[in-house]
């Protein structure tokens, strides 16, 4: 078999089991004297039903890394495939309904409505999509993340540990290829914050979704299966099976 055929046989087996990937990715802000290289030829695979932590000092680029990953923010070069789509063929309308459908965010501050109910919050990104909520689905889902007794709470009448539990229900209600948390445990006590983390670990494990997450902390991210580092807009490593005093040491070595 020649070359190319190989590699569109490899390619093709890639995308099969990647449920996101970047090549070449560059993120300009601003032009001229004023521009921030955020990104600069960042490749990655993320495989499906894998949990990878994305780390690196403070600027590096990790939150420009996550929108792009997940359609919120255009590369300025380079390529992103989502849910096997090249976003860039997209329109405005299509990239919304696919930010809307195929991908979950978990923000730090959980981002929920206090007027709605747990539930209501849950099956807000359903509505948007125009879809009747399939009620035995999302008491499926409130039970995943352990809030099956507080599906009619408000946010306010909920810790903020559970909080950020309906964050993650509704991020995974419409089954996304990936949820994406940035800083998911980053306004959470050191314990909740944990419970937190063998929660993303459990919807990988269990139940087979992909989570790529953004944290400073070594511990987090210990829970991944992969960690990739940044450091002025370019992935600079990785590391598989990763424990918290490896990721720490990795980090102390970039940062001094
Ligand atoms: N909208 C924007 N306009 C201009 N510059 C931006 C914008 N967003 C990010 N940047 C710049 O791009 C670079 C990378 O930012 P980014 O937020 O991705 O880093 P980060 O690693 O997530 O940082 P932190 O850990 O501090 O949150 C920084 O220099 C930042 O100032």
């Amino acid at each position: 078999m020649g070359r190319r055929a190989t590699s569109v046989i490899e390619a093709r087996a890639a995308a099969a089991t990647s449920a996101v990937s970047l090549t070449g990715v560059t993120k300009v802000y601003g032009r001229g004297s004023e521009a921030v290289h955020a990104l600069r030829g960042v490749d990655a695979d993320i495989r499906r039903g894998s949990f990878t932590a994305v780390m690196g000092p403070s600027g590096s680029g990790k939150s420009t890394f996550l929108h792009c990953a997940a359609g919120l923010d255009r590369p300025t070069d380079g390529r992103v495939e989502l849910a096997g789509t090249d976003i860039a063929t997209l329109s405005e309308t299509k990239l919304t309904k696919l930010r809307r459908t195929r991908v979950g965010f978990v923000f730090q501050a959980f981002n929920l409505v206090g007027s709605l109910t747990a539930e209501q919050n849950v099956t807000l990104p359903l509505r948007l999509a125009g879809e009747r909520p399939d009620k035995k689905w999302v008491r499926e889902v409130l039970g995943r993340v352990g809030l099956a007794d507080r599906a009619k709470h408000r946010p306010a009448q909920l810790s903020g540990g559970q909080q950020q539990r309906v964050a993650i229900a509704r991020a995974l209600v419409t089954r996304p290829d990936v949820l994406f948390a940035d800083e998911p445990t980053g306004a959470l006590d050191t314990r909740t914050g944990r419970e937190v983390l063998a929660l993303l670990r459990q919807v990988v494990d269990g139940y087979g979704h992909t989570v790529v997450m953004v944290t400073h902390d070594p511990v987090a991210a210990s829970y991944a299966d992969r960690v990739v580092f940044l450091a002025d807009g370019r992935l600079v490593d990785t590391l598989d099976a990763p424990t918290a005093e490896a990721v720490a040491d990795r980090m102390i070595h970039m940062e001094g």
